[in-house]
């Protein structure tokens, strides 16, 4: 890179519009819709889109609900002529949607564009020059006057091909390419003066397509450029103002929202933001912003995953997992704090109220997505992502400071494994941790009685693969039984829930524990149909656990004097 970028490049001069609106407005309803997937999303292909590619392109467009659908340069390849009459002739197009197509302001495509919409019901006819300094002096060594002419000759020849065929219901659109880096009082004459041969009525409105063919600028100067043009173009109450921007700085969306808000009516670009360079704006973000904000779009994304999977097939392109709204990664968090406050907005929500999930800005359920991908665990996780997937999953829902514990197991694993954990792979450490905790203690069966004044358990362990019998009174079952087991173990906490899924059993225990020879409490979990068992084992998982926290010497030690 250069130390001084300003000796080869110029900063863009801001537009004199100081009593600009734009930064008033409000966003209140979907703009008109046209995707030029077909057309300059195809032409951005390493491998431009076959005819059954586009067809089914196209019919994934309807079903979205795109009522403009640029679908051809027809005049450039066979492929492109072709779909064209295949649309028409098979009558693939609906009553309500019209098909747009593109050609140069030369007579010879203009003319072989038309031969390719005979018998079209419908059709819009988009003609275009690049009209900056650049183009006018490098591209075509014309000056002003004859880059009017060029448009002017392309739009009368238009107006009579029409003419021609009135069985079509024609409408023309011009873009002066390249109108970001056009100085304005040129943009409004060249348009002027086509929308002058074209004479548009309320009726039969033409568009004026602005393109940032190449995005220069801030999305300020953009709508500035917009507004400038929504007040000074002819005919304006007959003319749809478009917008056709590109994302070469990163910032097409935000160019696109305030276009609108400067006078743009319509917005052309393309599904997920394909298109040449770094692409088209992204339709379905900027339908999905205004869907967040709670206008519908007009555009139907709630199978957003099926959308995605046709267009990487056909585009051959993927979608990167980032990407708004659709990215495979975009409703997933994978860091703690994240995982937590989604866990607890989640639980929080309820139906028919407005959406607040923090760090959701999107139901995901809302675009076909579901919640499994919501939270996934890796070194940056918490508690709370991993209590989210045995809760989704296993229906597992555990104490908050059994949580905490194992939390830490999670991360040690996680540390020494350095991969992300699935829900499947939490559960095998959870039961692997806790629920195979089987030694030094292994229980075999019990007997409780509580039909008499001390109600006694009497239990049939097995210590150290050995089989002893241990007795003890208490007023419950775990009572008794911490009591026959003669370690000094006191309950700190016990919970038992029912397990619906995810298990062959059907009851939970999870018990926390301390004793005079922890320095810290412990938890066990049982799981067993019958209640009383699962709490007995979940004692015995506790206290194997907490007896592994000891060096074997003083293990030895304690479980002699407690069984000699
Ligand atoms: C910003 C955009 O996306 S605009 C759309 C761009 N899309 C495409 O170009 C894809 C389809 N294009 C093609 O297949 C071909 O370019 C064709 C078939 C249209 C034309 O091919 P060719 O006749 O070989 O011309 P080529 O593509 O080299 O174009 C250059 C010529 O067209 C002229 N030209 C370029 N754009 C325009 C225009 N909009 N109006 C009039 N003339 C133009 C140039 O001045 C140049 O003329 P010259 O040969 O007299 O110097
Ligand atoms: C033809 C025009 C609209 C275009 O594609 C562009 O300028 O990017």
């Amino acid at each position: 890179m250069l130390r001084q970028p300003e000796t080869k490049y110029r900063p863009v001069v801001p537009v004199a519009l100081p009593d600009r609106t734009w930064p008033n407005q409000v966003i209140t309803h979907p703009p008109i819709w046209l995707s030029t997937d077909l057309r300059d999303g195809n032409q951005a292909l390493i491998e431009p889109m076959s005819v059954e590619r586009k067809l089914r392109i196209f019919e994934l467009l309807v079903a979205i609900g795109f009522k403009e659908i640029e679908v051809a340069f027809p005049a450039a390849s066979q492929t492109d002529f072709e779909f064209v009459r295949k649309l028409i002739e098979e009558e693939r197009i609906p009553e309500d949607v019209t098909i747009q197509v593109l050609t140069q302001a030369r007579e010879d495509l203009i003319r072989r564009t038309f031969e390719a919409l005979q018998g079209a019901a419908r059709a819009i006819v988009h003609v275009y020059n690049a009209t900056s300094p650049l183009f006018r002096r490098v591209v075509f060594q014309r000056e002003r006057q004859r880059t009017i002419e060029l448009a002017v000759t392309a739009a009368r020849l238009m107006r009579s091909l029409a003419a021609a065929h009135p069985e079509t219901e024609w409408r023309f659109q011009y873009s002066p390419e390249t109108f970001t880096a056009t100085e304005l009082d040129f943009a409004r004459d060249i348009c002027n003066a086509v929308l002058t041969v074209w004479q548009p009525t309320l009726e039969r409105k033409a568009i004026i397509n602005l393109p940032a063919t190449v995005e220069v600028a801030t999305p300020n100067i953009f709508a500035d450029q917009v507004e400038w043009m929504h007040r000074h173009l002819a005919y304006r109450e007959q003319v749809v103002l478009s917008v056709h921007n590109h994302n070469d700085r990163g910032s097409g969306i935000g160019a696109a929202e305030l276009a609108q808000m400067a006078g743009a009516d319509r917005v052309e670009g393309c599904l997920f933001g394909n298109g040449e360079r770094t692409g088209n704006v992204d339709l379905v973000t900027l339908a999905l912003n205004l869907y967040t904000q709670g206008i519908h779009p007009g555009l139907d994304f709630s199978r957003i995953n099926e959308v995605a999977r046709t267009v990487e097939e056909c585009t051959q392109l993927p979608i990167h997992p980032r990407h708004p709204y659709v990215g495979d990664l975009v409703f997933t968090a994978f860091s703690g704090s994240h995982q937590d406050a989604i866990r607890k907005g989640l639980a929080a929500q309820q139906p028919g109220t407005p959406w607040e999930v923090p760090y959701l800005p999107l139901d995901p359920t809302d675009v076909g997505r579901t919640y499994e991908s919501v939270v996934r665990v890796n070194s940056q996780s918490g508690k709370g992502g991993i209590a989210f997937l045995l809760e989704q999953d296993y229906q597992l829902s555990l104490p908050r400071r059994l949580q905490i514990e194992f939390s830490r197991v999670v991360q040690q694993a996680m540390d020494e494994q350095g991969r992300e954990m699935t829900s499947a792979d939490l559960w095998q450490l959870f039961e692997q941790e806790y629920l195979q905790a089987t030694a030094p203690f292994k229980y075999v069966l019990h007997h409780w009685r509580d039909d008499v004044v001390q109600p006694s358990m009497m239990a049939a362990v097995e210590l150290e693969d050995s089989p002893i019998t241990i007795e003890g009174n208490g007023n419950g079952p775990i009572d008794a039984f911490v009591h026959a087991l003669n370690l000094g173990v006191r309950v700190h906490h016990y919970e038992e829930r029912s397990l619906s899924q995810g298990s062959e059993a059907d009851a939970i225990a999870c018990v926390e524990i301390a004793t005079d020879w922890l320095t810290s409490p412990v938890h066990g979990v049982g799981i067993h149909s019958s209640i009383v068992t699962a709490s007995l084992l979940a004692v015995l998982s506790a206290v194997n656990r907490g007896l592994g926290r000891l060096p074997s010497e003083q293990r030895q030690q304690l479980l002699a004097q407690a069984y000699s």
